[in-house]
């Protein structure tokens, strides 16, 4: 990712303008909506249970993605590469000028073909992947769920950022460029009073329960800043008023992990390597590193991997550059607490106590993570060779649960279909309407207060599957 500055204002709205697909705002969907649903058989209900999530149920969040958040995110992403159209000319050349014209009109393109419903298209980049992809939309012709709302929720959506990618891949200026970064260091560069005061609020934490808590917890509610969904940035307040963020926990297994690591574990006989597969750059990658700081410090673990995406995806996911770069950023930083902490995550990554995975692509294909074992057998073996797996997030917690609408009080461990690679602990605040291991009546209650609150962010789970050892 390039350090330019890189103009994000104008693309962005104000969460008064915004269209339901910002945290916090009410269903606002009307108009043309029943003629569309009529057209296109959308099922005027929420998800069926046991069922996967789709946009065909008109009252879920996967019908407002496609119906609202995905033409808005494409229209801001046109207009951020109108409007830096100079700036990228001096990141990729003067050529770069007709490259990113061809790729607006694909991205237009791409826009009526999610607000037409259309079928999907084959992939024609000369990419490893599009061949595997052009198979697995060819089931989804067999099946009729080839369209934006007739498909899976997670079948379209990854196709759609996979579509994103193809329309810069394929011109030559721009294969490399990363769209969604201007996004992503501003998201970084906006907050730095904000990571000043968390680190002089973390800074030499003893090994104790209740730090490793506070630690784990700033990692879960940095969650909530997720680009894709939260236009206003983290309060400089943040760590002081996690405290009042304890009641919005669910689920809270925090004390299983703790437990998991301090005495479910042997560390004296194998070392712990503890594999966290990363969900957003800005603030949760940097509490995520806080996270990996405090687990080497306090001697939990002696290697933390990072798990990253190989293309951008979901606007705001970690890609390896996101993260290179925000090392770089903390490294070069003026602000001494800044630069301290860069040299630190420099140190760990010498000694290998960070480790940067190669990017895997089975992280960015449609299938859940109960095809991990089949589809990427090394990936699996290298997270059972380690002690915890972390998963960070909503999109992540999809994938754990097959993005199916399980029955809430169903335990989490059942509804991983058999993902057990080793023990697995979900960080996730909740931004989509599924849900597992919650308390009886739970979600009914939320669900009185406010139908609209599981795409809010506003609730969180900390949920541990525990992989039993010989
Ligand atoms: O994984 P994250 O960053 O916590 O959330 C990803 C997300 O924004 O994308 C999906 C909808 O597009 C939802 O699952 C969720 O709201």
């Amino acid at each position: 990712m390039s350090d330019t500055e890189i103009n994000t204002e104008h693309g962005s709205q104000s969460e008064d303008e915004s269209d339901g697909s910002t945290l916090h705002s009410k269903d606002t969907l009307s108009g043309h909506d029943e003629e569309f649903d009529e057209k296109h058989n959308i099922f005027d209900i929420a998800p069926p249970l046991r069922e996967q999530l789709s946009a065909r149920y008109k009252h879920s969040f996967a019908y407002r993605t496609f119906r609202k958040r995905v033409p808005q995110m494409l229209n801001e992403l046109i207009t951020c590469m109108r409007e830096n159209e100079t700036r990228i000319m001096e990141q990729c050349g003067d050529y770069a000028r007709y490259d990113l014209r061809r790729v607006i009109w694909s991205l237009e393109i791409l826009r009526t073909e999610v607000q037409k419903n259309s079928e999907f298209k084959h992939f024609v980049d000369k990419d490893p992947g599009a061949s595997e992809w052009n198979i697995f939309i060819k089931k989804l012709e067999n099946r009729e769920k080839n369209q934006w709302f007739t498909s899976t929720w997670m079948d379209a959506e990854c196709y759609l950022y996979r579509r994103i990618w193809a329309a810069f891949r394929r011109a030559d200026t721009l294969s490399s460029y990363d769209y969604f970064s201007p996004k992503k260091i501003c998201s970084t560069r906006n907050n730095v009073f904000l990571l000043r005061s968390v680190l002089k609020g973390t800074r030499d934490l003893p090994r104790c329960r209740l730090h490793f808590l506070l630690i784990l917890k700033l990692s879960l509610w940095a969650n909530r800043c997720d680009l894709s969904i939260r236009t206003d940035a983290p309060n400089e307040r943040f760590i002081e008023q996690m405290v009042d963020f304890d009641e919005h926990l669910i689920a809270d297994q925090s004390e299983d992990v703790w437990h998991l690591l301090t005495e479910g574990i042997h560390s004296s006989v194998c070392p712990v390597t503890v594999d966290i597969v990363l969900d957003n750059a800005g603030f949760e990658l940097f509490a995520d590193l806080l996270l990996g700081e405090y687990l080497i410090e306090a001697g939990l673990a002696v290697k933390v991997r990072y798990h990253v995406k190989d293309i951008p995806w979901f606007v705001s996911d970690v890609t390896a550059n996101d993260f290179n770069w925000m090392l770089q950023f903390f490294l070069r930083h003026e602000i001494s607490e800044l630069s301290a902490f860069g040299r630190k995550l420099r140190r760990f990554m010498r000694k290998k106590s960070f480790e940067l995975c190669q990017a895997c692509s089975f992280w960015t294909k449609p299938q859940c993570f109960k095809f991990m074992r089949e589809m990427a057998p090394c990936l699996y073996v290298q997270l059972s060779l380690g002690a915890l797996t972390i998963f960070k997030g909503d999109l992540n917690y999809r994938k754990l649960l097959d993005d199916v609408n399980w029955n809430s009080t169903t335990p989490f461990s059942e509804c991983l279909s058999g993902f057990l690679p080793t023990s697995i602990c979900a960080l996730r605040s909740i931004k989509s309407d599924l849900y597992c291991g919650l308390p009886l009546c739970v979600v009914e209650w939320l669900t009185e207060e406010d139908p609209n609150w599981m795409c809010t962010g506003e609730k969180a789970v900390i949920q541990l599957a525990v992989k039993p050892r010989p």
